[in-house]
This record gives C-alpha cells, sequence and structure tokens, in this order.
C-alpha cells in the first residue's frame, strides 16, 4: 500500500475531490496548510512596510492505496489540480505498513 499526498491549490479543493469520489477511492483525508515552494516567497507593502509573504495556504490531500493504482490516481489528481501556473502543487508517495479499521480490526488491504 501507499500513501499519496497532494498539495494543491485550495481553488482546486472540490474538481480534485469530485475527481477522487469518481475514481472510487476507499477514503480521503483532506487539511487547509500553508507552505512553499521554489518561489520562497515575494515582497509585498503592507501599511507602508515591506513584508515578505512566504507562507501560500494550500489543500492538502492524503490517500491509501493500493501500489497498483499509484499511476493512475497520480494521474486524476494531475488532471483535477493543474493549472499550469506556478504553484499548481506537488504530489509526493509513501511506503505504507498497515492500515487497521478500528471497528473490526481488519488490517491490511481489507482494511483500506
Ligand atoms: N520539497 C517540498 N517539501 C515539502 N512540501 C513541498 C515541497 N515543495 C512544495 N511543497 C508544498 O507544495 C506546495 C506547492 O508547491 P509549488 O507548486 O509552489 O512547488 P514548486 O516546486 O514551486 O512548483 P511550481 O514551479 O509549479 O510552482 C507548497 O506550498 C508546499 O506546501
Amino acid at each position: 500500500m501507499k500513501k499519496i499526498t497532494a498539495i494543491v491549490r485550495p481553488e482546486r479543493m472540490e474538481a480534485l475531490k469530485e475527481a477522487l469520489f469518481a475514481a472510487h477511492v476507499s477514503g480521503m483525508t483532506v487539511s487547509q496548510v500553508q507552505g512553499c515552494g521554489s518561489q520562497h516567497g515575494w515582497t509585498e507593502y503592507y501599511r507602508g512596510t515591506e513584508v515578505l509573504l512566504n507562507m501560500v495556504p494550500k489543500v492538502k490531500f492524503e490517500v491509501v492505496v493500493d501500489d497498483a493504482r499509484v499511476d493512475e490516481l497520480a494521474g486524476v489528481i494531475c488532471d483535477a489540480a493543474r493549472t499550469g501556473e506556478v504553484g499548481d502543487g506537488k504530489i509526493f508517495v509513501f511506503p505504507v505498513d498497515e492500515v487497521i479499521r478500528i471497528r473490526t480490526g481488519e488490517r491490511g488491504d481489507a482494511a483500506v
């Protein structure tokens, strides 16, 4: 099993949620986060003072899936989240050692 973490623009959240439902993922976790990519921020003037803004609101999706679905779902995420502009986000893929459904005690694939 793998965990796919996708950090995307907040305005793409609804489209990505619908795309993941349409792809029949078994669940997802969504969080509001802040971050920066390679731009590392920019400066703006606030009440006459120059301030460095370097943390941008983003939305983090986490989905645990079978290994075999990683490429397919990465494509689904890119299609739903891409605008083509700087700041579209990133996808990270992690190994998952175990999943346990608390209600039943099921483990592994049966619990995903
Ligand atoms: N190396 C990283 N480690 C952890 N989080 C990251 C990393 N790179 C990007 N992120 C997260 O992804 C978000 C979006 O990244 P962003 O799209 O700006 O990346 P980028 O590399 O600058 O790509 P682009 O050139 O398309 O903007 C960031 O705000 C941050 O939350």
